[in-house]
């Protein structure tokens, strides 16, 4: 039973801004779905009008089965009322609020008995590790302990839907790391549906169990995270996801039976699909290949300079030139590769990318043999 339903939402603010595209979404129950992609394609837009904060101009939202929104149809329950509760950016805390009252006072205000009220609080500050500060105001806590007052504050309600936009951002990078890995135990514990905004790649690949990635308020990919890093939509879905990004090589195409033999400026390789694909004689497309799949090896394959090297300890980043064409390669352990120094790389596997180049729609994954 899916949890959270947009039915074809579009969001437009004044005359021509189109904020939110049509957008059809259905997030299951217990997901935990990032809401991805560049600053201004409608993320925050598309979180507060599932949490009833903005008002669709369009379309149909249904949380648990119960029709929250409908333009047609009239229906607009409140915030109050949806059942969910939000995480932001900017947390405030009540200044003059110990811990306790600051996770007490909503549940008080939602009338429930004091001792329910007294176990929660206490329940849910071990969950979040924040006992020993219980009797603490704000200004007496870290960033990342306050941050995990706010997450309390949050969750004592029970809610089933967690919305969080960007809740991760004003921390430094070390208490970024230590919050990620509590929101996902926490969404483990909880069993709770969470819905998070973020521009970070790397925070929607490592947290999500599903992730939308939006471009101008348009819908382009939704799937696992591995999923859109191994097999993107398109162009954009593909530059969006890993760092260093995934190579782009323009180059032309002539069809060989089943295979497609690929001219790319300075140098010829045989692209074999792994399911067969229809495809024209000849054709203009771009081959991706991600760091991690050009293969830096001994005296054969392809020759290419070396722009730089940088060893992280675990692997090593290499940014190559073949002539005017520059790749970006990652090569597992520290290697340190001269700067100017000729190496020669290849292919292996099978998770090579075939783009159209006009509609830069992915066509297929298949392997890669060099031709000359
Ligand atoms: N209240 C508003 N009035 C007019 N335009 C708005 C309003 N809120 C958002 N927009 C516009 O709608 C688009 C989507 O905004 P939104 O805040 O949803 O993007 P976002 O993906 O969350 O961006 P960011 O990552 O920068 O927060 C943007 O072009 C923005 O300028």
């Amino acid at each position: 039973m899916p949890t959270i339903r947009l039915v074809d939402i579009t969001k437009k603010f004044g005359k021509g801004s189109i904020a939110v595209n049509h957008l059809n979404l259905e997030i299951k129950d217990g997901d935990f779905v990032s809401l991805l992609g560049p600053s201004g394609c409608g993320k925050t837009t598309t979180l507060r009008m599932i949490a009833g904060l903005e008002t669709p101009s369009e379309g149909e939202i249904y949380i648990d089965d119960q029709l929250v929104f409908s333009d047609a149809k009239g229906v607009n329950v409140s915030p109050d009322k949806r059942n969910v509760g939000f995480l932001f950016q900017n947390y405030a805390l009540w200044p003059h609020m110990t811990v306790y009252k600051n996770i007490s006072f909503g549940l008080e205000n939602m009338k429930w008995p004091k001792e329910k009220i007294d176990a929660r609080v206490k329940e849910i500050c071990q969950t979040m590790r924040i006992e020993e500060y219980i009797q603490r105001y704000p200004s007496e806590l870290s960033g990342g302990q306050q941050q995990r007052v706010a997450i309390a504050r949050t969750l004592a309600p029970n809610p089933r839907v967690l919305l969080m936009d960007e809740p991760l951002s004003n921390l430094d990078a070390k208490l970024r790391n230590d919050m990620r890995a509590e929101l996902k135990r926490l969404h483990m514990t909880t069993g709770a549906t969470f819905v998070y905004v973020t521009h970070d790649q790397s925070e929607a690949m490592t947290l999500s169990s599903k992730v939308c990635l939006i471009k101008e308020g348009v819908l382009q990919q939704y799937c696992p995270p591995l999923a859109l890093y191994g097999e993107p939509a398109n162009l954009f879905c593909a530059d969006f996801m890993g760092n260093p990004t995934m190579n782009f090589i323009p180059c032309h195409g002539i069809k060989k039976d089943q295979a497609v033999e690929l001219t790319c400026r300075h140098f010829s390789v045989l692209f074999t699909p792994n399911q067969p694909l229809t495809l024209p004689a000849e054709g203009d497309y771009v081959l991706g290949v991600r760091p991690e799949f050009v293969k830096v090896r001994g005296e054969e394959g392809i020759e290419g300079t070396v722009i730089s090297s940088l060893p992280s300890g675990m692997e090593t980043t290499l940014s190559l030139a073949v002539k005017d064409i520059t790749l970006s390669a990652v090569a597992f352990g520290s290697v340190d590769f001269a700067m100017d120094s000729v190496i020669h790389f290849g292919f292996e596997g099978d998770r090579y990318i075939l783009f159209d180049a006009q509609s830069t729609e992915n066509l297929g994954l298949g392997s890669l043999q060099i031709l000359n």
